[in-house]
């Protein structure tokens, strides 16, 4: 009997959650780190402005500043005002007092003088550029400048003491950037969730090495964690183990000592061959303590799937193509952590129509919950290679998951299909 698409997500929710509330639970579950460290880290607590922004009252614009009473009173007539031209405001400095009777250069970002409540951008003065300062210049401005214009405030955007970000918050270049603007340097992050990533197979090379007869390249381990640390997860360590079960378990009970995993992400091994490494090793049968079940979803690529725990440790395992991983990661994991850690946001699920040769279908088993890859050019999708499991590089082609549920098995031309795009 195969388990439906979304039940085992529930169980994999169920098992992410479990693990990650125990890491919660240890000790260090919250870490400071530097800025350039917490891209895509989720915040542990509330966090204050220590300080104002702007910070002092400062010019929006090249121009001069003034007090805007000087220019004239509202609906008084005149184009034109005349000022003498103060020395002018450099970066970085204190304004100090803005002399009367006069306009003070100031660039943007400088400190307002004080006094002064607006500025004429340099444009509308004449003469309509700056010169070098000399004792004596004069300067005509407009007149009747109403007070605050290209005046960015004090604390116009955040007041000092006010709630910059909430906890939860996943930091992303905008979060960040507003944290360095207020001179924060570390901040307090929720861990990341722990993953021990094992790639299987006697066949299986790590890339840069040197295929014998049969082999082919580890493509999963790369993949997968490359799908995990966009997905806010720490791969804590990745490697290739053969098809023996029981170096296998000695391998994955060490590894658990040694890296302390929230959770362990298996590849190949699980289905119905005679050197099933991960299905054998964690079959129950004494080799390592283990309760997997090794189930078959209705879901192509990504039918065979392992859950459950090894040696008290979370534990999934993925069918060996790399598209099964990608999928399974996808459909199951992804969603997963989106909602338990709140990184990644979930895919944008859009409903589009399918491109495909005149008179062609796009067809599905039965019963089966089919994910085909394809490319979304912005008003359709096109189908990239076949279903097969193996079609790596038509993966990588593609920017679209076409969903096709267990209850749709053809799709023709121009009619609507579901994609997620990657
Ligand atoms: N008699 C049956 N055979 C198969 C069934 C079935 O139901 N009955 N299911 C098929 C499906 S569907 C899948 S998916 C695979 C899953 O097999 P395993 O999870 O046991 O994975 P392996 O046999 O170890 O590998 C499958 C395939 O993937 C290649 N592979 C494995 N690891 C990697 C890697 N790290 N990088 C790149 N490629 C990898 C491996 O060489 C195989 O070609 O079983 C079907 N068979
Ligand atoms: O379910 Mo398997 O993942 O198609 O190739």
């Amino acid at each position: 009997m195969r388990r439906a698409v979304s039940d085992h997500r529930n169980q994999v929710l169920e098992l992410v959650r479990g693990a990650w509330q125990r890491r919660l639970a240890g000790a260090g579950a919250v870490q400071t780190v530097s800025l350039a460290g917490a891209v895509q880290r989720v915040l542990a607590s509330d966090i204050a402005a220590p300080v104002s922004l702007p910070p002092f009252a400062n010019s929006q614009m090249d121009g001069y500043a003034v007090i805007s009473g000087a220019t004239g009173s509202a609906g008084a007539t005149g184009s034109t005002v005349e000022f003498d031209v103060a020395p002018p405001v450099p970066a970085g400095r204190a304004a100090g007092q803005l002399p009367p009777g006069c306009a003070v250069p100031v660039m943007t970002g400088a400190m307002l003088p004080a006094g002064a409540d607006a500025v004429v951008p340099v444009e509308q003065a004449v003469p309509d550029s700056f010169a070098p300062f000399e004792p004596g210049r004069r300067v005509a401005l407009p007149a009747n400048v109403p007070a605050g214009q290209f005046v960015r405030a004090a604390g116009s955007d955040i007041e000092a003491g006010a709630l910059a970000l909430p906890a939860g918050t996943v930091l992303k270049a905008a979060q960040l950037g507003l944290l360095a603007a207020l001179g924060i340097a570390e901040v307090p992050v929720l861990p990341r969730l722990r993953v021990l990533l094992l790639s299987t197979g006697d066949e299986v090379v790590a890339p840069g090495g040197t295929l014998g007869p049969g082999q082919i390249y580890d493509a999963n381990t790369t993949l997968l964690s490359a799908a995990l640390a966009e997905a806010g997860c720490e791969v804590v360590s990745g490697r290739i183990l053969a098809d023996a079960p029981e170096p296998f378990a000695r391998a994955l009970a060490a590894d658990l000592d040694r890296f302390v995993p929230d959770l362990v992400l298996s590849t190949g091994g699980i289905s119905k061959g005679a050197f099933e490494v991960v299905k054998q090793a964690l079959a129950g049968d004494g080799t390592v303590r283990a309760a997997v079940d090794f189930v078959s979803v209705a879901m192509q690529p990504g039918g065979p799937q392992g859950i459950g725990s090894v040696l008290g440790t979370a534990f999934l395992g993925f069918p060996g193509n790399p598209v099964s991983c990608l999928v399974s990661f996808e459909m199951f994991l992804r969603p997963v952590l989106s909602t338990v850690l709140a990184v990644p946001a979930p895919r944008t699920v859009l409903n589009v129509p399918l491109r495909l040769p005149a008179g062609g279908t796009l067809d599905s088993p039965a019963g089966i919950h089919q994910v085909r890859r394809g490319w979304y050019n912005g008003a359709a999708v096109l189908p990239m290679g076949g279903p097969g499991s193996h079609l790596v590089h038509a993966l990588a082609r593609s920017n679209a998951l076409i969903q096709l549920p267990e209850d749709l098995i053809r799709r023709e031309a121009g009619q609507n299909v579901e994609i997620w795009l990657l």
